[in-house]
């Protein structure tokens, strides 16, 4: 029997989802399917953060899984909510991505003339783009990728700030002007990664759509997920997080940045990749002692 990846219209959900069902394929020999699934909050004209966030079509999906119309569904990682809903089991998680995020525009952050727009929505990255150039001007933008690059081609903009990995989905990263490394900005939690969710009820699904996951990734996600629900932040928080595994030890870095750039914290841990969550857990407690809290109420 055919299975069914339920998934959002969009061009980037259509290809990160064709291509986790090219992979399932190839490696179970099963035939999928895409069910394409329109979601509040593709239609509505509404701001995502009025409708609850990107975890709108997170939960949507959740609903076609619940009501069976669909077998399985994949998300960006850094969309799903922290919140557990034990109905749900996250099956796989691939191979993460580039992980980075990236300046879409002609030049490079540095050679910006002062007071260059930039378009981003993202708290976390306004805050730490004010920390390299604070002599910009940052645009709060909305809508899909084309859209926003759309807004540079323009003229609007001088550059956009979007995920590496989601550019590339889209067929877009030639047009990156600069990636960002980790240590001048990191990237949300989860970033560049994808969840394969299916029923909790259904193990031999999950066991099927376990072949696709990879256990580094998941450490590296899950301790960086550990901060983001410690810190009680969501995916709109000034939240970066971003974890590699080296061997059997896992490296995290956290930040939380003041959303007008007045300050920061930043904290480095390790610990072995088993207990990725208690890394996470631990440093985000040890950041909270050192005002993140204070930190994300700031304005
Ligand atoms: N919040 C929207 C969203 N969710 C996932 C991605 C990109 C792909 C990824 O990070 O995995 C994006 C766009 C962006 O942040 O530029």
């Amino acid at each position: 029997m055919k299975l069914r990846l339920g998934t959002r219209k969009s061009l980037m959900a259509t290809t990160q989802s064709q291509q986790v069902a090219d992979r399932l394929s190839e490696l179970t020999g099963r035939d999928v399917e895409l069910v394409g699934i329109t979601t509040l909050g593709d239609v509505s004209k509404a701001q995502l953060s009025q409708l609850g966030g990107t975890g709108v079509f997170v939960s949507e999906l959740r609903t076609h899984l619940i009501d069976g119309s669909i077998d399985f569904a994949v998300h960006s990682l850094k969309d799903l909510p922290t919140a557990v809903d034990p109905q749900i089991t996250i099956a796989a998680i691939p191979p993460r991505d580039d992980p980075r995020d990236a300046l879409v525009g002609g030049v490079k952050l540095a050679d910006l003339a002062p007071g260059s727009r930039i378009g981003t929505g993202s708290p976390r990255r306004i805050a730490q783009l004010r920390v390299l150039r604070d002599d910009l001007e940052y645009v709060p933008i909305r809508g899909n990728a084309d859209t926003r690059i759309g807004k540079v081609a323009a003229g609007e903009l001088d550059g956009v700030v979007l995920a590496a990995a989601g550019l590339a989905r889209l067929g877009r990263d030639g047009e990156i002007a600069q990636l960002f490394e980790p240590d001048e900005m990191l990237p949300a939690p989860g970033q560049g990664a994808l969840a394969v969710e299916c029923l909790t009820g259904r193990p031999d699904l999950a066991d099927l759509l376990s072949v696709l996951d990879d256990g580094r990734t998941r450490a590296a996600v899950s301790a960086e997920r550990a901060v983001l629900s410690a810190l009680e932040a969501g995916c709109s928080a000034p939240v970066g997080a971003y974890a590699v595994v080296d061997g059997n030890t896992l490296n995290l870095t956290a930040t939380v940045v003041a959303i007008d750039g007045t300050g920061a914290v930043r904290k480095s841990a390790s610990g072995p990749r088993t207990a990725a969550m208690d890394l996470g857990r631990e440093l985000a407690a040890a950041m909270i002692a050192q005002g993140a809290g204070t930190l994300m109420g700031a304005h």
